[in-house]
This record gives C-alpha cells, structure tokens and sequence, in this order.
C-alpha cells in the first residue's frame, strides 16, 4: 500500500488530520489525552508528556477559545505524507439530506450584538472585539467526518483542513470539529517561528470585476488595517519575550474561495531553542484575530455580548512533536459535527467604523467554506 493510499484508510478509520498543500499528517490509534483539566493546563504539559517518547509519537488536536475550558490535546502516533489528503471520490458517500437549519443568533441578533459592541467600543471600554454567530444544520442521516475532511481538502487548496476529536475518537456518538482554516497561528521549526495572522475581510464576488473592486476596496480600507493592526501589535508583543529577531511586512492580500483577506507574514528566530511550539500557542492565543484589543475587556465584552458556548471554535488547533516543532492554526472555518449535527461558527471583528449589516454578510461569506463542502451545490 502506499503512503497515501495508508493516509486515506487512516482517516476512514477515525484518524486525527491535518492536510494542507504541502503534506498530510494524520494521528491515529488510542490517543489518550494529554493531562490536564484546562486547555492552558494541557498546553503547560505536552513538552513535558513528550520528553522522552519515541521519534513519531505527537501530541495534537485542539485547545479552547477561551483557554480556562477544557482541550483535547491527544497523544498518538504520527504519520505524515507528502502532499494534501487524498479521498477517491469513488469511496464518498452520497450527499446528506438537511432536515433542518436554524440560525443562532438570528442574523438581525447578531447586527444587534454588533451594535451593542460599538456603543461600548464608543465608550472606550475596548477597541477591537471579535463577535460569532452559529447555523445549526440537522441531516436525516449522520454526517460523515471523513467525507466532510475530503471535500474540504479538495474546495480550499491554501488551507489547512482538518478534522480533530472532540471527545473519545472511538466514541461513534464523539463530538468532532472540521474545518478548512487559512489562518497559520505558528510554526515553529528549530529556532524559526513563522506566523501569518489574518484580519480585515470582504465576502468574495463572483464576478471578476466586482471580486477585483472589493479585494483593491480592502487593501485601502482604513477600518481594515486598524483591525489587522491590533492583531500583528499583539503578536509582536507577545512574542518579544521569546525571540532576538522579529520581522513584520506590510499586510497583503489573501483570497479563500470565500473571503479576502488582509494578512501578515511574521517571521521570527527564538532567543533560546528550548522555547516549544505550545509555549509559543500559550502566549500568543487568544489574538485579536478572534479575541479582541485590549483582551481581558474583549474577552469580557465576547462573553455578555455573542451568547454562544465557543468551545474549541476560534481555539488553536495543530500538533507538536517530540523535539518541540510543531504547527498549529487558528479554529476558524469550522464546524463541530456530531451525529446528525453539524454546528457551523464564523466571527468578524468589530472596531469603531464597523457597519453591522456587513458583518452579517461577512460572517456568512465565512460559513460557505463549510457550507458548500457539507452540501455540495
Ligand atoms: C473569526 C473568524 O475569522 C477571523 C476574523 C477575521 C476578520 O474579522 O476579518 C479574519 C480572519 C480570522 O482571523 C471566523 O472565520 O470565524
């Protein structure tokens, strides 16, 4: 069997995958979690829980949004192979039947969700918030993790897609988060350190003109570049403590089937090399990519304002091996599945200037890149 043909089977069977262009990476086996009762307590302890273990083993899945709550972080044995995951299509099951969908909040909630977060940004209680919505879609039939991993791999190319057990991975009723996120929060290789956060969004247009108008209208866009901003300011800062050189260009522009995007590739080299991949996530999660500026005011305003239970949406999710190295992305373009329930996220970030009737559209610009691999159009 090859090495592709292996990573296929894996994941039909309940692997742990990440897949991205360059290569695939699945976990597989009985993956115990990494001790620990919070999501920032597993982060404190996979080094540790490594040290030791034979070349292979990884520690990988998801922490939380809000780091307090609990992760799943597992450790398991690793395989990696060249190139994104490939599914034959043949092997995919027909399309699921949607019985149901229900949004939560309404999209007129959420524009007023925004509204309440601007009136307490105009107050100057904070200055960047990132505010989630939800849509709930029940099938007539239970979602299939695999099928769903393989067509995202297949829409979005420059992401890395994913599929992560929320709960026991042999518990056929376990909660899993899917997605295809563009956002690299870190990867650490030795002493580099490469980030590419994103913030500052506008729905794609399918038509050329119009897609070309909104992508130049983002690149100038004056609200645009102060939400990127408290995002790289905040990585920089955070990561100071750790690294002798840091380099920030200027933001450019990334497209996803969905959604332009501003970025910003950060590179970095670590003062010392016994600095890990989780220590880095632990300093550096939640950004304001999905957080907010200052974050204990945007953590505080998230929690009375959006209603939800984020779990690990918005979370960090990668793996780390045994020499520290490890890749992580933000939980962004997600989706928690399980059974017949497939429970779609998507956020924007609201600062002053912000209009409430395009972050509705922008947050459901973002559901697409789940949406259109669930149901198929
Ligand atoms: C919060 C999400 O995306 C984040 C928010 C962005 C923004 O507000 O412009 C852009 C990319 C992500 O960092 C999401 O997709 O749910």
């Amino acid at each position: 069997m090859s090495e592709p043909e292996a990573a296929a089977l894996a994941v039909r069977a309940g692997a742990t995958v990440f897949s991205n262009e360059k290569s695939t990476l699945v976990q597989t086996g009985p993956r115990p979690l990494v001790p620990g009762a919070s999501g920032l307590e597993q982060l404190r302890r996979t080094t540790a829980a490594l040290e030791g273990a034979p070349v292979g083993l990884i520690a990988a899945g998801a922490v939380p949004f809000d780091l307090r709550g609990p992760g799943a972080l597992r450790l398991g044995t690793s395989a990696s192979t060249p190139g994104p995951l490939h599914l034959p299509p043949a092997t995919r099951r027909r399309q699921v039947t949607v019985a149901r969908s229900r949004p939560r909040p309404a999209p007129s909630g959420y524009a007023d969700a925004v509204r309440t977060a601007l009136a307490r940004i105009a107050d100057g209680e904070v200055a960047k918030v990132v505010l989630a919505r939800t849509l709930e879609l029940e099938a007539l039939d239970d979602w299939s993790v695999p099928d769903l991993v393989a067509e995202l791999v297949t829409r979005n190319p420059g992401a890395t897609a994913l599929a992560v057990p929320l709960d026991d991975p042999d518990d056929p009723r376990a909660r899993w988060l899917v997605g295809a996120s563009p956002e690299l929060l870190l990867r650490r290789r030795g002493p580099s350190v490469l980030l590419r956060p994103l913030a500052g969004s506008a729905p794609r247009s399918p038509e050329p003109d119009e897609d070309i108008r909104r992508a130049d209208a983002l690149l100038a866009s004056d609200k645009d570049r102060r939400e990127h901003a408290f995002v790289v300011d905040a990585i920089v800062e955070a990561l100071q403590p750790f690294c002798r050189t840091i380099t920030t260009p200027e933001p450019e522009l990334v497209a996803t089937p969905a959604v332009w995007h501003l970025a910003t590739r950060i590179t970095a080299l670590l003062t010392d090399t016994g600095t890990t991949s989780v220590d880095l996530v632990a300093a550096l999660h939640p950004t304001p990519a999905v957080g907010g500026s200052p974050r204990p005011a945007a953590m505080r305003v998230i929690d009375e304002v959006e209603g939800l239970d984020r779990g690990c949406y918005a979370g960090a999710v990668g793996w780390q091996d045994v020499h520290g190295d490890g890749e992580w992305v933000v939980a962004v373009r997600c989706a928690e599945v399980s059974g017949r329930r497939l429970r779609v996220f998507a956020g924007a970030g609201i600062v002053a200037g912000s209009d409430p009737d395009a972050e509705v559209a922008e947050t459901a610009a973002k559901m697409r890149t789940v949406l259109d691999s669930a149901i198929p159009r």
